[in-house]
C-alpha cells in the first residue's frame, strides 16, 4: 500500500508506524528527526514513505554536495507554492506568480538580482553601514570607566538580537540618518519580525492553532510597517543594493507596492534569522571558556590598525576583513567554524524537475524521480562520526585550527574521520551550488566586528554565579538554518564592563 520504489531509487526506509510514522516524527522533532534517523541507520540516503507519497532524504555530505550542484533539483516549484500562502499577496499577484512571468521573476531573483547585489560595491556599502551602527552601539554599551558598575543585560539573546536587528536593517533600508528605515521609525516592526519568525513554520503551512494565529497577526503588523516604505518608493534610495534591486524587479514584473511589502517580509528574515543565533552561540562558546578568551584576545589585538587620541576620547580601528581575521585570529575562526558545525542544520529542500542521478564518493548511484521532493540535510553532514570522529558531539574550540577551505594537491591523501579532507567534504554551513548563501560575507563581517570588539574592549561575565550555563537547544525547525536556544535563551544574562586600558575607546571598523 505504500509508495512504489524503483530499485535504482534510494532504498525505502519504512517507519515503525505505517504511513504516518515519519510524518509524525518529523513534525515533532523537525530536523533532529533526520539527524537521529541517520545516526541509527547509518544510511547515506533513503526514500521515506509519507502517507501515500514519499520524500528523498539525502544525508551523506558527498551526495548533498552533488545534489546542491545539480540544476535539475530546483527550489522554484517550492517557492511558487509556498510564497502566496506565507505572504498572502493579492489575487493578481498570485496569478502572476503562477504564470510563466512568475517563474521568470523567481529565476531572475535567484540567478541575478540577489547574487549581484550582495557583492562588490553593493556589499561594501551595506557592510560599512552595518558596521558603523555596530560601532556606535558597542561604543555606548558600557560606561567608559572600568571601575564603573557593569552594565547588566538580563538576556544575552535579546541583546544580540536587537544589536544585529538595528545594524542590519539600517544597512538594508536606511539612508543617511536612518530616517528611512522602517525598523528605526516604526516600533511595530522589530517585535513583529521576531514574533513572525517564531511562528514561521505555522504561517508557511497556514496552520490553525494559537501559533499560526499569532504568526499571521505578526505578519500583518510587519506588512503594515513596510507598506508605507514601498508605497513612498523609499526603496529607491535604500542603503543596500539588495532592497533597491529586489523591489525594482518585483515592480517591473507588474506587482503593486503593497504586494512588494508582502513579498519583502522575507528579506529581513534571510538577513537576520541565521546570523543572530550563530553570533549568540559563538559568543556563548567563546566567553564561557576563560582560556579561549585569553588566547582569542591576544589574537584580536592583531586586528587593531590605528589607535588615535589619548585619555578620554580614543578611537580604535579594527580590521575585520575575512583575510585579516583568517590570518591573525586562527582560534577565533576555529571557534566560528565549530559553532557553525554544531548549530547549522539547514534542510535544503528541492523538487526534481527531471529524473536525476546522484553519485556518492565510491561511485554508488541513486535515482531521484522527476517530481520528487528532495531534502538535503546539512545537520546530518555536520553530525556524522565517520567524517568528524568520535568526538562529533563535543564542541571543540581547536577542531578547525588546521582546516583550509580549498585542498592542496598531494597533501590530503587521508580522508579518515577528522582528517582535513573529510571535514572539508562534510562542512557545508552556507549550502552550495547556485543557492550558496549570498549573505555569508556580510554575516561574517558583522559577527567578527562584534566578537573582536567584545574580546578586546570588554569583560563579559554571566549574571548568575560564576559558571556559564548555556541554554539547551530549541527544537531544530526545518524552516531555520541555525539552531536557536530554547525559550529565547532564558536564564542566560550577562554583565559587561570596559577592560582596563580600553575605557574611553570609540570603535571603528575597516572592512
Ligand atoms: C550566518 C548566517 C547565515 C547562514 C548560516 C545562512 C545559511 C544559508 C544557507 C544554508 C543557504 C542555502 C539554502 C538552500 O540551499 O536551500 C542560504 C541561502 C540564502 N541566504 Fe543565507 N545564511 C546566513 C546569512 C545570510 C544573510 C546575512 C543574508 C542576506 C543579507 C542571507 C541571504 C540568503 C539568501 C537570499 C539565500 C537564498 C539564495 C538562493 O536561493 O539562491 N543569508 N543561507
Amino acid at each position: 500500500l505504500g509508495p512504489r520504489v524503483d530499485p535504482r531509487e534510494p532504498p525505502l526506509l519504512k517507519p515503525r508506524i505505517p504511513f504516518i510514522g515519519h510524518i509524525v516524527s518529523m513534525m515533532r522533532h523537525q530536523t533532529q528527526f533526520h539527524i537521529s534517523l541517520q545516526r541509527s541507520t547509518g544510511r547515506p540516503i533513503a526514500t521515506l514513505p509519507m502517507l501515500a507519497g514519499k520524500i528523498y532524504a539525502v544525508w551523506d555530505p558527498y551526495l548533498i554536495a552533488s545534489g546542491l550542484r545539480t540544476k535539475s533539483l530546483s527550489t522554484t516549484p517550492h517557492l511558487i507554492d509556498a510564497t502566496p500562502r506565507a505572504t498572502q499577496v493579492s489575487k493578481p499577484a498570485v496569478d502572476l506568480i503562477n504564470s510563466p512571468r512568475g517563474l521568470q521573476l523567481f529565476d531572475h531573483m535567484i540567478l541575478h538580482v540577489i547574487p549581484s547585489s550582495l557583492k562588490g560595491g553593493s556589499l561594501q556599502t551595506m557592510t560599512t553601514t552595518a558596521l558603523a551602527d555596530v560601532a556606535s552601539q558597542l561604543t555606548s554599551l558600557a560606561p567608559p570607566s572600568s571601575s564603573s558598575a557593569p552594565v547588566v543585560l538580563p538576556s544575552a539573546w535579546l541583546w544580540i538580537r536587537h544589536l544585529l536587528t538595528a545594524a542590519t536593517t539600517r544597512a538594508l533600508y536606511g539612508e543617511g540618518n536612518n530616517d528611512n528605515n522602517p525598523f528605526a521609525t516604526d516600533p511595530r516592526a522589530e517585535p513583529a519580525l521576531w514574533e513572525l519568525e517564531r511562528h514561521l513554520l505555522q504561517v508557511a503551512l497556514d496552520m490553525p492553532g494559537a501559533g499560526g494565529r499569532a504568526g499571521r497577526r505578526a505578519r500583518e503588523e510587519l506588512v503594515a510597517a513596510l507598506a508605507p516604505y514601498y508605497a513612498a518608493r523609499r526603496d529607491e534610495n535604500a542603503a543596500s543594493g539588495i532592497v533597491r534591486a529586489r523591489a525594482a524587479a518585483i515592480r517591473d514584473a507588474g506587482m503593486s507596492d503593497n504586494d512588494i511589502a508582502r513579498l519583502e517580509i522575507m528579506l529581513p528574515f534571510a538577513a537576520l534569522a541565521n546570523t543572530v543565533p550563530l553570533l549568540f552561540w559563538l559568543f556563548c562558546h567563546v566567553f564561557s571558556r576563560p582560556d579561549v578568551v585569553e588566547r582569542a584576545r591576544r589574537e584580536v589585538e592583531g586586528l587593531v590598525v590605528t589607535r588615535k587620541g589619548s585619555g578620554g576620547e580614543e578611537e580604535v580601528a579594527l580590521q575585520v576583513t575575512a583575510s585579516a581575521v583568517e590570518e591573525r585570529c586562527p582560534l577565533l575562526i576555529s571557534c566560528y567554524r565549530e559553532t557553525q558545525r554544531v548549530i547549522v542544520h539547514q534542510v535544503c529542500t528541492r523538487n526534481a524537475l527531471e529524473d536525476t542521478v546522484l553519485t556518492d564518493r565510491i561511485g554508488r548511484q541513486y535515482l531521484l524521480k522527476k517530481g520528487g521532493v528532495v531534502q538535503m540535510i546539512i545537520g546530518t553532514s555536520h553530525n556524522m562520526p565517520e567524517y568528524w570522529g568520535d568526538d562529533v558531539d563535543e564542541f571543540k574550540p581547536e577542531r578547525f585550527l588546521n582546516y583550509r577551505d580549498g585542498s592542496r594537491k598531494g597533501e590530503d591523501s587521508d580522508d579518515g574521520p577528522g582528517s582535513a579532507r573529510a571535514m572539508r567534504a562534510a562542512f557545508q554551513p552556507f549550502g552550495g551550488g547556485i543557492h550558496l548563501c549570498p549573505g555569508r560575507h556580510f554575516a561574517f563581517s558583522e559577527m567578527m566586528a562584534v566578537m573582536a570588539t567584545l574580546l578586546l574592549g570588554y569583560e563579559v561575565e554571566p549574571l548568575e554565579g560564576t559558571e556559564w550555563k548555556l541554554p539547551p537547544f530549541a527544537t531544530r525547525s526545518v524552516i531555520d538554518a541555525v539552531t536557536k536556544p530554547a525559550k529565547h535563551g532564558e536564564g542566560l544574562g550577562v554583565r559587561i564592563k570596559r577592560r582596563p586600558g580600553w575605557e574611553g575607546v570609540r570603535w571603528r571598523y575597516e572592512s
